[in-house]
């Protein structure tokens, strides 16, 4: 039902050998909602993101999707989920160099096994959407960094995902395309009512959020964006 949490990660521990990165924290996380993790370097958001997305496993604490606890999925299902109805942005590095940008954007549609010509235009459209229809045909090395990471939204979003993962997915770019690429994320996010949440170090881009959650010593506090 909308407005009940989608996302929850309760008491969240992890540790990397004698650092903790998480200590404790807890979020929610709702549908359709753009919440920004900001906070120190080092404080654990990457951590965070990393344990809601089931990419790390907690070593305590919990995380529910949709009334789902990761920790019962198998590795497999894990994947499926992430596959299915999740959606990742990271600063850079994640477009597969060798394929086009069409290609790229069509690429989790393939793994889905959609075939070919319908994933294209459905990529397609997602490069239009994302005002980059441009470089369809070009590879990753060949466009600029911000052209990048809007293909590279355009691919967290072609399988209609319910929860976007954006690790500074502008980190890597001036702050006019990186307000840009938010605008485009947040917008598209809000269009089809997926969630999003953001990990950055800038107010500019946390701006484009409702909510903000800062990170501090592995703990995590909730604060209602005041507009
Ligand atoms: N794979 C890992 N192996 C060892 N230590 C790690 C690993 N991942 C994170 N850490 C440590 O855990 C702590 C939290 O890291 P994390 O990347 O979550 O923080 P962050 O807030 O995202 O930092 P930044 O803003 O610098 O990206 C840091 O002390 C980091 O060095």
């Amino acid at each position: 039902m909308t407005g009940e949490p989608l996302l929850v990660g309760d008491d969240l521990h992890r540790s990397f050998g004698p650092t903790p990165a998480l200590a404790g924290a807890s979020i929610s996380v709702r549908a359709g909602e753009v919440v920004a993790v900001m906070g120190p370097s080092g404080s654990g958001k990457s951590t965070l993101l990393h344990c809601l997305a089931g990419i790390v496993r907690p070593d305590r604490g919990s995380v529910r999707y949709r009334g789902t606890e990761l920790a019962t999925l198998s590795d497999a299902g894990r994947s499926a989920l992430r596959r299915r109805e999740f959606g990742f942005v990271f600063q850079f590095g994640q477009l597969v160099p060798e394929l086009t940008c069409l290609e790229n954007v069509a690429l989790p549609l393939r793994l889905e096994r959609v075939p070919r010509r319908e994933a294209e235009r459905r990529a397609g459209e997602w490069l239009a959407r994302l005002e980059v229809a441009d470089v369809a045909g070009k590879r990753p090395g060949e466009v600029s960094g911000g052209q990048g990471q809007r293909v590279a939204v355009a691919r967290a979003l072609v399988t209609g995902p319910r929860v976007v993962f954006a690790d500074e997915p502008t980190g890597a770019l001036d702050s006019l395309n990186g307000e840009r690429v938010m605008r485009l994320l947040a917008g598209a996010a809000r269009e089809t009512g997926a969630a999003v949440l953001l990990v950055t170090h800038e107010p500019r881009v946390a701006a484009y959020s409702d909510r903000e959650v800062v990170v501090r010593d592995g703990r995590a506090r909730s604060l209602e964006q005041v507009a």
